[in-house]
């Protein structure tokens, strides 16, 4: 484990199974940390993937108070929410419609007319869950926040140079059109709401991510180092995806 100046703290697995099973780890450490009501946002892209099914196995199912838990999701493709592409419908599938009672999956609606109204719905069910309209620091939406980063630095459905990385007072927002496959508009969360969290997680793995953790590291100023938790944030990321040069630290 190692913390990088300027850089959120970096702990460094061997591989990515071994990250699947720390982020599994860190998720019971959240829900552990807080007798009450649970919010965890999740994430889509391939890289929870392993995650989730760790979540959803005989291991860490039984461990999950799961009465107490209500589950969110970051960003979301505009497709049907059983479509395969839908970031939710993975989740589901893999672990939470096992165990979650319905009731605390919070999919973002894809039935709405276009993206922005999505995202309009969206605000309203996490305002509604939150019980107010302005997020207040002492009090955070979430208290874990999942996160990917995509091969151009974004994270969530946020892109470089996009408007929706600028937003300040929306919770959620549209996207009309995405930079990387698949290219259907996204819903995405923006960086005040990933912000208002106690712990931002990202899981970073493979060596096809070296190239945007070289990126990262050298401080670009891209969504995914933009990303920060009001709280804490954690990369995790494995040998890998470590760029050249710094491999083999841990
Ligand atoms: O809807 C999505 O695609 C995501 O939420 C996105 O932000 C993802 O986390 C990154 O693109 C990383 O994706 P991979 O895990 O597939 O590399």
């Amino acid at each position: 484990m190692m913390a990088a100046a300027g850089l959120p703290k970096l702990i460094v697995e061997t591989d990515a199974e071994a990250l699947a099973r720390a982020a599994a780890e860190r998720v019971m450490a959240r829900i552990a940390a807080n007798p009450g009501r649970i919010a965890i946002c999740l994430t889509g892209g391939s890289s929870p993937k392993r995650l989730y099914q760790l979540l959803g196995g005989d291991s860490w199912r039984d461990k999950i108070p799961w009465e107490r838990v209500h589950w969110f999701i970051g960003d979301e493709r505009f497709v049907p929410e059983g479509d395969p592409l839908n970031n939710m419908a993975v989740a589901r599938e893999a672990f939470l419609d096992r165990s979650a009672p319905s009731g605390h999956i919070h999919p973002i609606p894809t039935t709405a007319e276009n993206p922005d109204r999505s995202a309009e719905a969206y605000a309203r069910e996490l305002q509604s869950f939150y019980g107010e309209e302005r997020l207040d620091p002492s009090r955070p939406l979430f208290d874990l926040v999942l996160m990917g980063a995509g091969p151009d630095g974004h994270t969530a459905s946020l892109f470089p140079g996009y408007p929706a990385l600028e937003e300040t007072q929306r919770w959620v927002v549209g996207v009309p059109k995405a930079n990387v496959a698949p290219f259907v508009p996204r819903v995405s969360l923006t960086l005040p709401a990933l912000a208002s969290c106690r712990e931002m997680l990202f899981e970073i793995a493979g060596h096809d991510k070296q190239p945007i953790l070289t990126r990262l590291f050298n401080g670009e100023n891209l969504p995914a180092l933009r990303a920060r938790s009001n709280g804490e944030t954690v990369w995790l990321v494995d040998q890998a995806a470590l760029p050249e040069g710094i491999r083999g630290g841990r």
